[in-house]
């Protein structure tokens, strides 16, 4: 254990605070003789009393807050308690807790974690940067709130997310936590309930012009790049059109990616390999079609479309597979609002207004949902792409629960069973006449950790789509043909940090082969992968 603080200033520091397991010997040499009750305890009892304590709260909210707490006072103890049941608690810590702590982060703040960086610094970005207290950062998740989860615009609430996602980056990936660095950009926001809530925690202004926001970009991304030479910035939940701009911008620049364009794409391939696998089909082959052509949608697409190329497809052909429709119907060449990404997915079509019209024109083998709309996959849809397949693949992948464009039980009961079901959150199982159906999830949270492994690992100075089709195949392969035979897209979640490790691993050796490491290749990969993992004990 190295530190050098003792007393109460130990006990308030999460990293090196051990709580009840202090030793008598470190008790004494930390001058914590009295401060403690006499018990000394193992870390296992301690998660016992930490489980115990859990199943007195009254709902996932109360969990989600009592573990922020936890995470303030004993971070070994945290994490030992997620890794007691990853399953249970990925929902509490993240999606869609997260998303009920991010509406009331005002209302239940307790603590700061991260950075605010907000437009009052404008200009002193370089000394605001200066006050975090790592040296060596190497991932800052950093998100404005404009678009969180399906919740639009929630302005600082936001600051939820970049503490969850990176959270999973060590629950997941086991990548060290001090590495981690989770910041809001404080732009204002456009959200008027937020504007006039007392309790609201940010900027009290409406967003900037396109044009300030991305000059306060440029100037934090600098601010980065000169205090952690070695990190690279993860974009999480901007407004769809900024996260779009923005990454075009910086992909080939700097050590950067967009989990909603990059992971999701990533994820939804890996989901697309594995259900093919259960029809007994190959991507080339299919047509697909998106409701929600926003950040999530566009990422997708072009995941599937490279996916496509590398068998065989030329990008031209790739496209023609893949149509999107938004909020205002099917994009096609007359439509006059489509921005330059959304473009070569406009073939020419009829115009429709009408998702089940698209459908029966398109006949789509793949229904994918980032439309942020719950309830959009009608029972007419449903059966639509039901009657045109004879396993439609369904995936309805928008955030939190509510803003799923179906449920399973949906899925599964309009298509008479038949359905390949993902969702972004994890539905429970389903019976439907005495057989049961496993929904999967489909949810970045497969990816964005093991490529974070990956990255810091590496210390990739780019992060390109071919890293993200690399960790896709090495997550879907993980799927046995007997998980594949109950439904499950992906790897039990049990086991993610077997199945992350593994991805990190492939994603690591992809970033060597595109000659993208700023280290040099080790003999062994997986060693090196295992030699940063983060393990939940009190060493020393
Ligand atoms: N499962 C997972 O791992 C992930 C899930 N997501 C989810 O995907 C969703 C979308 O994210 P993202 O693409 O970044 O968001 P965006 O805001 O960028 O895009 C939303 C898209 O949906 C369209 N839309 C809005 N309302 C409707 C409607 N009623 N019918 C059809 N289309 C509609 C919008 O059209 P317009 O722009 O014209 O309003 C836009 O094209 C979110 O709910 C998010 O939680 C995102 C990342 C990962
Ligand atoms: C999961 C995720 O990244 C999202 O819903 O935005
Ligand atoms: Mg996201």
């Amino acid at each position: 254990m190295e530190t050098n603080l003792t007393g109460f200033a130990l006990l308030e520091d999460p990293k090196h605070n051990r709580g009840t397991a202090f030793s008598r010997e470190k008790r004494q040499e930390k001058h914590l003789i009295g401060l403690l009750p006499p018990a000394v305890e193992t870390l296992e009892n301690q998660v016992k009393r930490c489980l115990f304590q859990l199943s007195k709260k009254n709902n996932d909210l109360e969990q989600y807050i009592y573990l922020a707490q936890l995470a303030d006072d004993n971070q070994t103890l945290f994490y030992a308690v997620l890794a007691t049941d990853p399953e249970r608690f990925l929902k509490i810590v993240y999606d869609p807790t997260v998303g009920t702590a991010c509406l009331e982060f005002g209302h239940i703040y307790r603590k700061p974690k991260g950075m605010y960086v907000s437009m009052e610094q404008k200009g002193k970005l370089r000394e605001v940067l200066k006050n975090w207290p790592v040296e060596d950062v190497r991932v800052i998740c950093v998100s404005t709130g404009g678009r969180i989860l399906g919740l639009g615009d929630l302005g600082t609430n936001g600051m939820g997310i970049p503490i969850g996602k990176l959270q999973l980056y060590t629950a997941c990936a086991a990548v060290q936590p001090d590495v981690l660095l989770p910041v809001l950009l404080d732009c204002g926001t456009d959200n008027e309930k937020l504007l006039g809530d007392p309790l609201y925690l940010g900027l009290k202004q409406k967003r900037p012009s396109t044009d300030e926001l991305d000059a306060f970009v440029q100037e934090f991304v600098d601010a980065v790049q000169e205090r952690f030479p070695k990190c690279c910035i993860h974009f999480e939940d901007w407004k769809g059109t900024d996260a779009i701009r923005l990454l075009a911008r910086y992909v080939n620049q700097i050590s950067c990616y967009n989990d909603d364009i990059q992971g999701t794409g990533s994820v939804t391939v890996a989901g697309l390999y594995n259900a093919l696998k259960i029809s007994k089909s190959s991507l080339k082959d299919q047509r697909v079609l998106f409701l929600g052509a926003g950040s999530a949608g566009i990422g997708i697409a072009n995941m599937i479309a490279s996916a496509m190329k590398l068998e065989g497809l030329s990008e031209k052909d790739a496209r023609a597979r893949i149509s999107l429709f938004d909020v205002n119907g099917l994009l096609e060449p007359s439509r006059k609002d489509l921005s330059p990404d959304q473009q070569p997915y406009a073939h020419t079509a009829k115009p429709a207004k009408d998702l089940v019209a698209a459908i029966n024109e398109l006949k789509p083998t793949i229904l994918i949902g980032v439309s942020t709309v719950g309830g959009t996959f009608t029972k007419q849809v449903i059966e639509a792409m039901s009657k045109l397949n004879d396993r439609p693949v369904i995936f309805a992948l928008s955030n939190p629960t509510e803003h799923a464009e179906c449920t399973a039980e949906e899925a599964y009961k309009f298509s008479k069973g038949n359905a390949i079901f993902a969702a972004g959150v994890q539905f429970d199982r389903v019976t439907i006449d005495g057989k049961s159906y496993e929904p999967s999830q489909a949810n970045n949270f497969y990816i964005f950790p093991a490529v974070g492994m990956a990255i810091v690992a590496t210390e990739a100075k780019h992060v390109p789509d071919e890293i993200f089709i690399t960790a896709a195949r090495a997550t879907a392969d993980q799927v046995t043909d007997e998980q594949l035979a109950k439904g499950m897209l992906f790897p039990p979640q049990t086991d993610v940090q077997k199945a992350s490790h593994v991805t990190a691993v492939k994603s690591a050796e992809r970033i060597f082969e595109l000659n993208l490491a700023r280290v040099e290749k080790p003999k062994s990969i997986d060693k090196l992968i295992t030699s940063l993992e983060y393990k939940p004990i009190y060493e020393g």
